[in-house]
């Protein structure tokens, strides 16, 4: 993983010179590993975190699987645990800056696996409370061990170079004048690749883009976030997530803080009655189902892009059971709903007997034709949408029937919708979920219960046009809006990807808006903020067609200031402790 052709111009700043490493002067020193890696023998955080940053760097690992995974299988706990994370996560989110700081204190480029080990030297003695004498020592020892000795004398040299100093008084030093180039000077002061530190300064707009406003987004990107819950309404409550020892949220009516431990253990959360989700994901899925509807009818919803299932488990749980902690429901909802009457004609949603005739989604059985799917599709497995081959009766994944011969993902028996309260949805409302992997649509199965779920690619869609009432499109996007999640996440984007998820999301917009009923209303979701991805492909797509009303997201999220210039809604970790998440809420006109 490179990181310096996205930094800012350089710049030597103040032409201190150049350090000289001193020591065996060589990455490897003359090559004095025995017969491969020996095996770690002590500091097993230091030594899991190394492995982490090594993968991440070799072989484009994901360090937020990898991590947990080595910390189980080494019996890693406790205090060791969170060191060994924060000594992973905080160095590859840092790599920008480290990589400046080392190439100043080194003589010649060090070998890849000797940079890492610098690049977590440098972590802990720039942004860790760890005293210099100990960051040295513990990394050295890690060379010596892993790598050999020559390497470990010039880490040593190096390191002690690199504490020579703080990291306040590195960044003038290392990065761009932030007269001459502020966005280079962050990029590097922050460690962000210097295209997304214009691309977020675009997004912050002419009132938002002072350079101490993109300051505290770049640090807030490099802030480890809360794990934040959600209590899927009906199913769990925040009050019974707070008995665990969570807070409330903050926005959000069903959000909790966990302030500490595995969400995993929490009961509601394995039993997909509570999930992590970040609050800023659980309010556009709240703003969508708070709009008023024009026309007759809101019982089918369809989450266009669901996988793995964070909105799809929210918006299945307030389908069903209602918005019980927001809005009240007249003002949520202006359209009179028509009440389900059971199966056949004329009826959008039911219960047992699949999405039949003159009908929308169901669970139960699958989709046959003339519903709100198409028949003369399969959804299969894999493969999305195989035109030409029928919707069979076979079994999906689970139990019971699914949406195509064995290969959909269904679900034996819905409940009836509005069965689970007596503030239910006026008429109850049923979700149809979908997403182009398989495997992501199964996950989405497994988090949800009452959605029918499929496996379908959204810009050549397995059902017809204009039967929902609401469309969630949280679109696939670069991610830019959730890069304190991922740590080594804006060193693998890359700006000439833009253009290709442009195209889809394009479609894929285009696709949404065809298929909610006039009257209804789409959201447009990314976890970027970047205008490429919002405001550019909505522009786009409006400008081809006259049948559809922007609405100005804001009004339905009143809880929330900061949201910016409108008509969208836009969050950010500075200003919510959100991801930076976009919304877009977009009216199929009567
Ligand atoms: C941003 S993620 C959705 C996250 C999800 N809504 C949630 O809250 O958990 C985008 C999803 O879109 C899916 N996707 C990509 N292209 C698609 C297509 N053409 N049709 C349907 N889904 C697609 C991806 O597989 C991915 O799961």
């Amino acid at each position: 993983m490179k990181t310096r052709g996205h930094q800012g111009s350089g710049g030597r700043g103040d032409g201190s010179g150049r350090g000289r490493s001193g020591g065996s002067g060589g990455g490897r020193g003359g090559g004095d590993r025995s017969g491969g890696p020996r095996r770690p023998a002590r500091d097993p955080a230091r030594n899991a975190a190394y492995d982490v940053v090594r993968a991440v760097d070799e072989r484009d690992a994901y360090a937020n699987l990898l991590l947990p995974r080595l910390l189980r299988e080494r019996g890693i706990k406790g205090r060791d645990a969170a060191l060994a994370t924060e000594l992973a996560y905080g160095t590859l989110r840092g790599l920008g800056t480290y990589d400046a700081v080392i190439e100043m204190c080194s003589d010649r480029e060090p070998d890849p696996d000797v940079r890492d080990a610098l690049r977590l030297g440098a972590h802990q003695l720039l942004r860790m409370r760890v005293p210099p004498h100990a960051a040295v020592g513990t990394t050295v020892d890690l060379v010596r061990l892993r790598i050999g000795q020559g390497a470990a004398k010039f880490v040593n040299a190096v390191l002690r170079k690199i504490g020579s100093r703080t990291i306040e008084e590195w960044v003038p030093i290392v990065a761009p004048d932030p007269a001459a180039d502020p966005v280079g000077h962050l990029a590097v002061a922050h460690g962000h690749p210097r295209w997304i530190v214009s691309a977020f300064r675009d997004a912050l707009g002419p009132g938002g883009g002072r350079t101490d406003e993109l300051a505290d987004l770049l640090a807030a990107d490099n802030a480890r976030p809360l794990v934040t819950l959600v209590a899927r309404p009906g199913r769990s409550s925040v009050e019974e997530l707070e008995e665990t020892g969570a807070l409330p949220g903050r926005y959000s009516p069903y959000a909790a803080y966990l302030r500490e431990g595995d969400p995993g253990q929490i009961e509601a959360v394995a039993e997909t009655r509570a999930a992590v989700q970040d609050e800023a994901s659980q309010l556009v899925a709240l703003a969508l189902t708070r709009v008023p509807l024009d026309g007759d009818g809101d019982e089918v919803w369809l989450d266009m892009c669901a996988g793995p299932g964070g909105k799809a488990g929210l918006l299945d749980a307030i389908a069903v059971h209602g918005d019980l902690a927001g809005l009240d429901s007249e003002s949520r909802r202006a359209g009179a709903a028509r009440t389900v009457d059971g199966a056949g004609g004329g009826s959008d949603v039911d219960s047992g007997t699949g999405v039949s005739s003159g009908s929308g989604v169901e669970s139960g059985t699958g989709v046959s034709s003339g519903s709100g799917v198409d028949s003369g599709t399969e959804v299969s497995s894999g493969s999305g949408v195989e035109p030409g081959s029928g919707v069979g009766t076979g079994s999906g994944i689970g139990t019971g029937s699914g949406v195509g011969t064995g290969s959909g993902v269904g679900r034996a028996s819905g409940s009836e919708p509005g069965s689970g309260s007596a503030e239910a949805f006026p008429g109850g409302a049923r979700v149809l979920a979908a997403d182009v992997q398989y495997h992501r649509a199964r996950l989405v199965w497994e988090t949800t219960r009452d959605a029918t779920v499929v496996t379908a690619d959204g810009t050549e869609p397995a059902w017809r046009p204009g039967v929902f009432d609401r469309v969630m499109l949280d679109a696939p996007c670069t991610g830019l809006g959730a890069l304190r999640r991922r740590p080594e996440a804006r060193w693998r984007r890359d700006p000439a990807g833009i253009a290709e998820l442009g195209k889809l999301q394009r479609s894929l917009l285009r696709t949404a808006l065809d298929a909610v009923r006039p009257g209804g209303v789409v959201a447009y979701v990314t976890c970027s903020p970047h205008l490429a991805e919002t405001r550019v492909v909505i522009g786009d797509v409006l400008a081809r067609r006259d049948d559809v009303e922007q609405l100005d997201a804001r009004a339905y999220l009143p809880e929330v200031d900061g949201l910016g210039d409108g008509p969208h809604a836009q969050f950010w970790p500075h200003r919510h402790g959100t991801d930076a998440m976009f919304l877009s809420l977009l009216r199929k006109r009567p």
